[in-house]
């Protein structure tokens, strides 16, 4: 298998079968060190079953998923977290009895630790260095201010910043963003734009699932476009704008 030295993530050759449905077909995809590819299509393309194989939630039916040259398929999602792949999910996936700022220690002490443990809340002796990170990822949102609120009370698009404080503290080497921008007002979506080109300026590697065209013409170097689970285009944003078959994609979906 033949591909650029500066792939960080490539899916190879990966099919996913759902009882009769073949949701995803000879999927192939590299992802460049550095770089943010978005993944595109019409509802029920494929998109999030993709995410869901990468990140070891689902198993493919064949192919593979290599990491930074290491196998990923068959592991756990969390010993895949633990390589250096984090998620920020649809729905936030928070702990909504905490407060803000412990939301984003719990995974600082689960990467150094080894796994999610509540109880590693207990005061440790390098507690305040963590409290330091977590307060800088916090900063990075935009939400230092509400780091003594309780979780559960913020609202859909905090709770959704909250996730990406808690990813920014692990320093990823490959971020996965499902929909970062669903049900945010334009201007939470610009202050996101902005924020994800902050993280990309770090050198940070990124997949993006994305409807928002604003979002995925302001932030992508790469587009694949699924439709109904094969990738039917692929390359830069301009190139796959002028693309008659994603035009056409698009026309036959519901976007
Ligand atoms: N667990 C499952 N069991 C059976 N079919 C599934 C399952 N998950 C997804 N599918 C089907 O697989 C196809 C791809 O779904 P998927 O959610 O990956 O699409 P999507 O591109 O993410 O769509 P959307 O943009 O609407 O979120 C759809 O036909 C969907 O109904």
């Amino acid at each position: 298998m033949q591909y650029s030295n500066n792939t960080v993530l490539h899916v190879a050759d990966v099919h996913k079968r759902f009882a009769g449905l073949h949701a995803l077909a000879d999927i192939d995809l590299e992802v460049e060190e550095g770089k943010t590819h978005a993944i595109i299509g019409p509802n029920g393309a494929g998109k999030s079953t993709l995410l869901n194989v990468i990140v070891g939630r689902l198993a493919p039916s064949s192919g593979a998923v290599v990491f930074d040259g290491q196998v990923l398929t068959g592991k756990k999602p969390h010993e895949i977290n633990q390589m250096g792949v984090a998620r920020v999910f649809q729905t936030p996936e928070i702990f909504p009895d905490l407060s803000v700022l412990q939301n984003v220690m719990t995974p600082a002490f689960a990467k150094r630790d080894g796994a999610f443990r509540i109880r590693m809340l207990n005061p440790l002796a390098n507690e305040a260095a963590l409290r330091e990170e977590a307060e800088e990822a916090l900063a990075d949102v935009g939400m230092i201010e509400r780091r003594h609120l309780h979780a559960a009370s913020l609202s859909r698009g905090d709770k959704r910043r909250l996730e990406l404080a808690m990813c920014l503290i692990q320093k990823p080497r490959l971020l996965l963003l499902d929909e970062p921008t669903a049900g945010m007002s334009r201007h939470d979506t610009n202050t996101t734009i902005e924020l994800l080109k902050k993280i990309k300026s770090r050198g940070m590697t990124k997949v993006i699932i994305e409807h928002d065209m604003h979002v995925v013409f302001s932030l992508a170097d790469k587009i694949s476009v699924l439709a109904g689970g094969r990738i039917i285009a692929e390359g830069a944003p301009d190139a796959v704008r002028g693309d008659p078959r994603v035009q056409e994609a698009y026309l036959g979906g519901a976007h």
